[in-house]
């Protein structure tokens, strides 16, 4: 069942346009990442779902209900923000209560509720502390609460993690992954943090520039991304992006590097590279892909090594390739110098082309 749709919602500020015609289905019981670099107009999104702002064109229906011209208490939605705007002077306890005691509930069906919600985050032995007595986590664990007690039809998440530690971050994240899995609550989440968004979500809305670029699960948005914005965002360290030519060499489809080198292609990488416009193409390829040389090879592509960076499981290196850095990952034991000549070998059933004017991902023609 649809619990949120977006039908071609539009915000713009005079000549800036915040919001471009997004529209996007959230399921009942999903977990939605609205994700993108700042600026994306990815809270602007959120805050039209809220109500907070009003939409300058397009449609938002909440359950059954067309919500577009509906105040945001009437939304049943509840919102979590990074600060998490707790009353300093409430106890835990009332801070969970306030919103109920503003709806004027019954003091037992309000007890039985916030005591509810504080066993579900594991709170319950700090309902009588005060906000500063509490922990970065624990403070988030209480935002939460306080947006749990209202039991609402979505929850909607403002980078609610960006003010804990790393470490913290980390845990919280497998903590609101649980609240989500417990509750089968319906969470619209938003995060610059493409790891945040891929370790979380059930579906990811990649924006850039106000536009929706895919909505998809992370795994299908790692693996066939729609364009080279989407290929560079998601996944660390970003995916490889090469500039190439597309040209015919002794009869075959061939990339031609900047610098001259060539790569034959497969038979369904020349169909895809043969649809690219005037013959300008992108070659991109993720750092577990590829093979590092230290000899010339047939097909390899040249580069030199210009950092190495040890991690203890792997280590990442970065080669340049024509004028751009191609990231590689290695086995630890490999060991290379900065400005070594090396060679890169691509696989070709997990290379990816794109289209070098579009920057739209290419399809072999059937
Ligand atoms: N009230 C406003 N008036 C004018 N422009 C605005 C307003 N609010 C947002 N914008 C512009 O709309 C665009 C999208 O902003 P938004 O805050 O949604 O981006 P974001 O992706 O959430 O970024 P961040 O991660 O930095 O919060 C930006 O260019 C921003 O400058």
């Amino acid at each position: 069942m649809a619990e949120v749709v977006l039908k071609d919602v539009m915000k713009a500020y005079g000549a800036v346009h915040a919001v471009k015609d997004v529209s996007f289905t959230v399921e009942h019981g999903e977990f939605v990442a609205l994700v993108g670099p700042s600026g994306c107009g990815k809270t602007t999104t959120l805050n039209l779902i809220a109500g907070l702002i009003p939409l300058t064109d397009g449609e938002i229906v909440i359950g059954e209900r067309v919500v577009t011209d509906l105040d945001p208490k009437d939304r049943d939605i509840a919102m979590v923000f990074q600060n998490y705007a707790l009353y300093p002077n409430k106890t835990v306890f009332n801070n969970l209560a306030f919103p109920l005691q503003m709806r004027k509930q019954s003091r037992e069906a309000i007890d039985k509720k916030v005591r509810d919600a504080a066993k579900v985050l594991d709170i319950t032995h700090l309902l009588d502390r005060r906000p500063r007595e509490l922990s970065g986590g624990q403070q988030q664990r209480v935002a939460l609460g306080r947006a749990l007690v209202r039991d609402p039809a979505v929850f909607l998440m403002d980078e609610p993690l960006s003010n804990l530690d790393a470490k913290l971050r980390v845990q919280m994240r497998s903590e609101i992954k649980r609240f989500h899995h417990n509750l089968n609550a319906t969470i619209i989440y938003v995060t610059h943090d493409q790891l945040e968004a891929v370790t979380m979500a059930d579906k990811m809305a990649v924006m850039h520039g106000g536009c929706l670029q895919q909505y998809d699960t992370p795994a299908n948005v790692f693996a066939n991304p729609i364009n080279t914005f989407v290929a560079s965002f998601v996944g660390s360290p970003a995916m490889s992006l090469i500039p190439v030519d597309v040209a015919t060499e002794g009869g075959g489809t061939v990339l031609r590097g900047a610098s001259g080198w060539t790569l034959p292609l497969s038979a369904i990488n020349a169909r895809k590279a043969q649809g690219s416009s005037n013959g300008k193409a992108v070659l991109g390829a993720r750092h577990s892909t590829l093979k590092l040389h230290r000899t010339a090879l047939p097909g390899a592509v040249p580069g030199k090594v210009y950092s190495v960076e040890p991690t203890g499981d792997v280590t990442f290196a970065q080669i340049i390739v024509d004028a751009e850095v191609v990231n590689i990952s290695l086995d630890p034991s490999v060991v290379i110098q900065p400005d070594e000549a090396v060679w890169i070998e691509f696989d070709q059933d997990r290379m990816h082309l794109f289209d070098g004017q579009t920057t739209m991902a290419l399809k072999a023609a059937e």
